[in-house]
């Protein structure tokens, strides 16, 4: 169940860092699709992982920025002096979402249960239809409009004129990257899970595939039929995940003993109509973070910004590129400019490493806190879209002395 792999990662960040869970004084975990009995599944993780009973845990949910509000109403928490150590993450585990039954069905159901009487029962009964049983799967799409993200996606980059060929050529670097960093071992944050009842260890993200143009070229389109330009290899894939990590103000890590990776300087969240374009949170949220900040595009030695899709991130750096995108959305004089692509998810990024929902914003941090360390860099953003029309863009500080381990 999903508060199990959020439990294992709870105590793998213990166990990394070496510290007694009396310490931690407060659990925030981001979920997505929940599993309805253990909708507040931070609890229910902390519970299962033996913490304290008296060590409170909630639940927050922002689609795909959930572990980015995890971890920030997780500083709020510190800001207001209310805790001092604070644990964020975030869980998704899409091999078991929860299917229900039609809501006729589950009228009939829920009639049958207060039913007193065979005469009224039977009475329901007469009632039922085969098609009630038609179950109701939750779906990747937008509420209100009833938009698949991958219809969306598609929308997005024929809005801005980006190719098929540039989508999978994106997808290709992205596997290529993660490739390389995998091989390289940087993914340090990782910690292996034993899946229960089958005598398997996952220890490494399964999901990379380096393919060939050619191939990428060959896959159909998955959302928009026939003529859409998003495919299954330059997509985001429904995956299983869990991410946590150790938030505290640096005063108190000193006195705990605690080696700091980096300081979140800064952060935004922007939200516009999840009817015109869903996934341009970065495109309106680094401006804005950057101006916030006082910082400019050239003072950014890493961008780690989520990729939903290759479409998706292609038409984000080129509405930042241009001049109409940033005066008639952005209210700027001017465009903001393109961000240095060779800062850009070095690492790969959701296309390759994969995209739990709600734990990626952790991933995206520890990346990004990772990088600056073997890039020798000091600033990195985060960014990321998310459904609801809603993005984050965070600004991330390496910590003197860090180390990528
Ligand atoms: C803000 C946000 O983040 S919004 C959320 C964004 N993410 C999403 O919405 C998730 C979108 N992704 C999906 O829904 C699914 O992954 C889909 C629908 C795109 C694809 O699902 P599936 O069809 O089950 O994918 P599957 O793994 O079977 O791949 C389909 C085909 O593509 C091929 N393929 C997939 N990846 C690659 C690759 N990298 N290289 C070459 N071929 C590939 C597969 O081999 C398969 O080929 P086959 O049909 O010959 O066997």
């Amino acid at each position: 169940m999903p508060h199990e792999l959020a439990r294992h990662s709870l105590l793998s960040l213990l166990q990394k860092n070496r510290l007694d869970k009396e310490l931690i004084d407060y659990i925030v975990y981001g979920s997505v699709i929940q599993e309805v009995k253990t909708s507040n599944i931070a609890r229910e993780a902390a519970l299962a992982a033996g913490f304290s009973n008296k060590t409170p845990a909630h639940t927050v949910t922002m689609a795909c920025i959930s572990s980015n509000a995890a971890i920030t109403t997780g500083m709020g928490l510190i800001a207001t002096n209310t805790y001092d150590v604070i644990v964020a993450g975030g869980v998704e585990f899409m091999s078991d979402v929860p299917i229900r039954h039609s809501r006729k069905m589950r009228g009939l159901m829920l009639k049958a249960n207060k039913a007193k009487t065979l005469g009224q029962r039977l009475a329901l009964l007469s009632t039922f239809r085969p098609g009630f049983l038609a179950p109701e799967l939750p779906a990747v799409a937008e509420f209100s409009s009833g938009e698949t993200m991958g219809h969306s996606a598609d929308r997005l980059a024929s809005a801005f004129n980006v190719s098929r060929a540039e989508q999978d050529e994106y997808a290709l670097r992205s596997h290529t990257l993660a490739k390389q960093a995998q091989e390289k071992g940087y993914f340090t944050d990782l910690v292996p899970f034993k899946v229960q009842g089958i005598d398997q260890v996952v220890d490494k993200d399964n999901g990379i595939r380096v393919s060939t143009p050619e191939s990428l070229a060959k896959l159909k389109p998955a959302f928009v039929k026939p003529y859409g330009t998003v495919t299954a290899a330059n997509a985001s894939f429904l995956t299983d995940g869990a991410s946590a990590c150790l938030i505290m103000t640096e005063e108190k890590a000193k006195q705990l003993g605690l080696k700091p990776k980096a300081f979140l300087r800064d952060f935004l969240y922007v939200s516009q109509d999840p009817v015109d374009q869903l996934l341009l949170g970065p495109a309106y949220g680094i401006p804005k973070l950057l101006k916030k900040a006082g910082v400019t595009l050239k003072d950014i030695d890493s961008w780690e910004i989520h990729e939903a899709f290759a479409g998706q991130i292609v038409a984000n750096l080129k509405a930042l590129d241009s001049d109409w995108f940033c005066k008639t959305y952005l209210g700027l004089s001017e465009k903001v400019g393109s961000p240095d692509l060779t800062k850009w998810n070095n690492w790969g990024g959701s296309l390759s490493i994969g995209h739990p929902f709600a734990a990626t914003g952790v991933r995206l941090c520890m990346h990004t806190a990772n990088r600056l360390v073997r890039e020798d860099g000091k600033l990195g953003v985060v960014a990321a879209c998310a459904a609801g029309g809603q993005g984050v863009a965070m600004l991330i500080e390496r910590y003197p002395g860090a180390t990528a381990d």
